[in-house]
């Protein structure tokens, strides 16, 4: 027989366990909003932030087994319309030139069985003419009948005029003619040319001596740089609210919201520097930035080599005109970009990054060069301070951001703020010095940016706080948690209702209408992004039903439903939920459209 003493004890060791399990990682939902048959198994319901960190980008990683549930091949190209109309014929009554001609034309030029074809209206008034006047889509566009009347294509002269005046827009758009020079291997690298012989040549005599120790204190015997590294703009980064650099999610439209929702400081997503050098479509849709983001827009590019860093970054200077910092990736931990010695590969082989680094900073032209690099690659044995010196000693780099992980742990544990810490000291010193050696010290101070799991107003003032940390990256905390840096400038959390959430996603729909088409085809890019972002989003989980705060973002909630219905729809974690919800901004979703989730085993299909 159990005694009434022996009952309690167990009954305290139950309670003590569920306690534990909630020190695990179990967000502490209050009971009345739990469900108590889930659904959907844990599994499913999680969300590896491994995966998706790797973009689209993840090759097959060697020797590894796919996880379950990981969807590793995502085509995510969206179809075009079954019957497509000429875009000589975008408006009718101002026909461009056909450059096939009609008849070798692949889309048709009749306007009467384009329209009899097209999938049916979206309620509602096109949101790029409501923004600028005019659709660009034309008859293209799902919204048409809201700016077409008398088969003439309206214009809202007064919003062209606001819209022009307000000097918005797109910009870091590369001209036809350099794109075309790459190509053709015709650009003329007026500047790197000399840079990379100068630094090919240092990398002969560097392989002449025998022990790199000698070589550095040979490095006094090098020949002057026959080119003078530009004055640098200035970057100041003390307290900014920064985006993280975001493959996939950290697109225009979303980067765009967060400047809405108070961020300084966005970066673009990682962009590969040989494909730039080969002017590819895709790889120069990277650099462009909207014109919210400028100054305060950083272009994020990775290589492995310093002949392609510093031609890409000479390109960057020339054929961009919004750029506030070029930035190294040196933390991507995937495996395909670590086998080609990209990422954070280069923390491996730090006399290669600063190759690199050196190549940048005299090829970008008054860009400043800024790298982001982890802890180290392997678990317990962290090399970031030992290179943060060097790169400090033998180079000028604008900012240092540290994530606190190894490429080995990824997110499997808290980022680990003592060592950003320690880190952070020896930029300081660095910059004391400066300091004390120079009459100024504001001419090209070092910052030092942290990053690691922030996700609370708590968790970024501690961070900036931290001694030596000049301020902090946010990156899931600002896919979770959008306004995240309204919580920061309010010092205090805010309970966004279910409204006022939609509200923020109809912003970023009407952006990413705005940047991809209100055509079919811009529809189902803006709707895959969309998804891609509620991927985060459904993470939230409102304070109001948390038994106690602070929200951590590695805690994982049990199946959980909100206040209203509403709420329990944006926290779904089915993906055929977050179709729905792009439902409400981009109309019923069509045959043609294709996504396949990257946690999820079967990918969406329609009907
Ligand atoms: C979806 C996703 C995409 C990312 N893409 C990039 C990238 O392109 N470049 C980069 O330097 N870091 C990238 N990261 C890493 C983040 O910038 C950041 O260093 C990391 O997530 C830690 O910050 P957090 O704890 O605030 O999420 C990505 C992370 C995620 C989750």
């Amino acid at each position: 027989m159990t005694t009434e003493t022996e009952k309690r004890a167990l009954e305290d060791d139950t309670v003590e366990s569920k306690r534990i399990k909630y020190d695990k990682g179990i967000a502490p939902i209050k009971p009345e909003f739990i469900v108590e048959s889930p659904s959907v198994p844990a599994d499913d319901r999680y969300v590896n932030d491994d995966d998706a960190e790797a973009g689209d980008r993840n090759g097959e990683e060697k020797g590894k087994k796919k996880k379950r549930g990981q969807n590793k091949k995502r085509d995510m190209r969206q179809q075009h319309e079954e019957v497509r109309l000429c875009s000589s014929l975008l408006d009718p009554s101002n026909p461009g030139t056909c450059r096939f001609g009609p008849e070798h034309c692949r889309s048709t030029h009749d306007v009467t069985t384009y329209l009899a074809a097209k999938a049916p209206d979206i309620d509602g008034v096109c949101p790029v003419f409501k923004a600028i006047g005019y659709c660009p889509a034309g008859l293209k566009c799902r919204w048409l009948n809201s700016h077409y009347e008398d088969g003439k294509l309206k214009r809202d002269q007064s919003q062209i005029d606001a819209y022009a005046s307000s000097g918005q827009g797109e910009v870091n758009k590369i001209s036809t003619e350099a794109k075309l020079a790459l190509q053709k291997k015709k650009y003329l690298f007026e500047v790197s040319d000399n840079v990379i012989k100068y630094l090919d040549l240092q990398v002969q005599s560097d392989e002449n001596i025998a022990k790199r120790e000698e070589a550095k204190e040979n490095n006094a015997s090098y020949v002057e740089a026959p080119f003078k590294i530009a004055e640098k703009k200035k970057l100041d980064l003390r307290g900014a609210k920064i985006v993280s650099p975001l493959t996939t999610v950290g697109n225009l439209p979303y980067r765009r919201l967060m400047k809405t929702l108070g961020a300084d400081v966005t970066y673009s997503e990682m962009a590969l520097s040989l494909p730039l050098l080969q002017a590819t479509n895709s790889e120069w849709a990277l650099p462009k930035a909207h014109s919210s983001e400028y100054p305060g827009f950083g272009v994020q590019i990775a290589t492995s080599k310093h002949w392609a860093a510093a031609k890409a970054a000479e390109v960057i200077y020339k054929e961009t005109t919004h750029v506030s910092e070029l930035n190294l990736n040196c933390g991507c931990p995937i495996d395909l970009l670590y086998r080609q010695g990209q990422g954070s590969a280069l923390m491996e082989q730090p006399a290669r990054l600063l190759r690199i680094l050196k190549g940048m900073n005299a090829s970008s032209g008054d860009i400043p060069v800024t790298v982001k690099i982890r802890t180290g690659t392997k678990d317990n044995k962290n090399t970031a301070k030992s290179l943060v010196e060097r790169v400090l000693a033998e180079n000028d780099v604008a900012a240092i951001t540290l994530h606190g992980r190894s490429r080995q742990q990824r997110y499997t544990k808290d980022a680990d703020w003592e060592y950003i810490k320690e880190v952070g000291a020896v930029v300081t010193e660095w910059n004391n010095k400066k300091e004390e050696d120079k009459e100024s010290s504001e001419t090209n101070r070092t910052n030092f940016v942290g990053n690691g799991d922030v996700f609370t107003h708590e968790d970024w003032y501690n961070a900036v706080n931290t001694e030596g940390v000049d301020s902090v990256m946010v990156a899931r905390g600002a896919l979770i948690k959008p306004w995240i840096f309204e919580e920061v400038e309010a010092q205090q959390y805010l309970d966004k209702s279910a409204t006022e959430r939609l509200d923020i996603l109809r912003k970023f729909a009407d952006f990413s209408l705005e940047h991809w088409g209100s055509d079919e085809y811009g529809v189902g890019l803006s709707r895959r992004f969309m998804c891609e972002f509620l991927s985060f989003t459904h993470r939230y989980i409102p304070v109001g039903i948390l038994e106690r705060l602070p929200p951590k973002i590695n805690q994982r909630p049990p199946q959980w439903r909100g206040r209203n219905e509403l709420e329990t729809l944006l926290g779904s974690t089915d993906y055929k939920d977050w179709i729905k919800i792009t439902e409400m901004f981009y109309g019923k979703t069509g045959d043609n459209f294709t996504f396949i989730p990257k946690h999820k085993s079967n990918a969406y299909e329609s009907g």
